[in-house]
């Protein structure tokens, strides 16, 4: 159980894009913000290889290297960085209680949530073998390494749909692999799939292996789950979209959430259903779900904490 106590102004839980922005925009608001790191320090971007869309990198960066300058940054201006999970929380009273790896408690006069999301994959060892060398959950993000190739997506829902086409504007041909013998996406979305020249689908098809030189992905072995016959299709690039699970169970009957698991913030703003409860980045953005979007919440849920705090007290002068 709990044995020391600590008192914050500003806890930040997650060490992403999101956490660490709204971390540098506390510190400088001179709210001494407590930052919890979670399990992946630096979040998401950390799985990855070269950023090449965030703003201020001219030449890209690496994910792993972008991350320690945001933590750098966060530090510099004073935000007290800790290695950390949250395991449960209670927002019930006037302040916020977190716990913190089922020990220590912390309580808050705001609380920003960045715990993010995570991409779901289809679980198969040479996937994560190739991630980030051809492998790849975000179309928008690593779509541009793939100009006139031939690449694979798989999933069926408006995400892929919309990924598939996306990807169609730069890629030379676009095979989508579809489990069952339909789509799930909207008419909509099935309708411009449909209608791009470049994309091939491929229905009853499953992934069993994406294939390589060791480096770079090469191609990906499908079989039909009907016929069960296999086929090894050439491409350089393969792409996951079958969604992505934002990191909430911890805010589950406490937070207002949509029927996926994404938190809800109030329309503008990064106000959660509890008054001193910001969340910012993926947790609460299931259509942008880029690094530049969760630092420009991230900055909103600090200035929001800010102002949050300085109407309370002087609701009490
Ligand atoms: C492979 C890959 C490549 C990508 N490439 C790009 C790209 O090139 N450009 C781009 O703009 N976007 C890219 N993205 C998307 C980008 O990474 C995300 O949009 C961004 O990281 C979201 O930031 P975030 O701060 O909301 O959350 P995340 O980066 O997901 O960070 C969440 C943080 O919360 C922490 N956390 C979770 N639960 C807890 C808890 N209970 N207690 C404490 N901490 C917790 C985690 O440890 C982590 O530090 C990519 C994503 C992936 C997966």
């Amino acid at each position: 159980m709990s044995q020391e106590n600590e008192h914050v102004k500003c806890l930040i839980i997650g060490s992403g894009p999101a956490g660490y922005t709204a971390a540098i925009y506390a510190a400088r608001a001179d709210l001494r913000p407590v930052l919890y790191t979670g399990i992946v320090p630096g979040g998401q971007l950390t799985q990855t290889t070269d950023v090449e869309n965030f703003p201020g990198y001219p030449d890209g960066v690496q994910g792993q290297q972008m991350m320690e300058d945001f933590r750098k940054q966060a530090e510099r201006f004073g935000t007290d960085i800790r290695f950390g999970y949250i395991t449960s929380v209670d927002f019930s009273g006037d302040v916020h209680k977190v716990v913190v790896d089922g020990e220590k408690t912390v309580t808050a006069e705001t609380v920003i949530i960045a715990t993010g999301a995570t991409a779901k994959w289809l679980g198969l060892e040479s996937e994560q073998k190739y991630n980030g060398f051809g492998v790849s959950a975000c179309a928008v993000c690593d779509g541009f390494f793939f100009r006139k190739q031939d690449v694979a997506i798989v999933g069926a829902g408006d995400t892929a749909a919309e990924e598939a086409t996306y990807l169609a504007k730069l890629a030379n041909k676009v095979h989508m692999l579809v489990r069952r013998d339909d789509f799930r996406a909207s008419k909509a979305m099935q309708h411009r799939v449909l209608n791009t020249p470049n994309i091939e689908i491929h229905y009853s098809t499953e992934a069993k292996e994406i294939v390589g030189d060791g480096q770079n992905v090469t191609g990906v072995l499908v079989y039909n789950n009907q016929t069960l016959e296999e086929k090894l299709i050439p491409v350089t690039g393969f792409f996951v979209a079958i969604g992505h699970k934002p990191n909430t169970e911890l805010f589950q009957d406490i937070l207002d959430m949509d029927t996926n698991g994404y938190l809800i913030t109030k329309s503008g703003s990064t106000r959660t259903n509890i008054d001193g409860v910001f969340a910012c980045g993926d947790v609460q953005d299931h259509i942008y779900r880029q690094a530049v979007t969760a630092a420009g919440s991230g900055c909103m849920a600090a200035l929001e904490a800010e102002r949050y705090l300085a109407a309370k007290e002087h609701a009490i002068a």
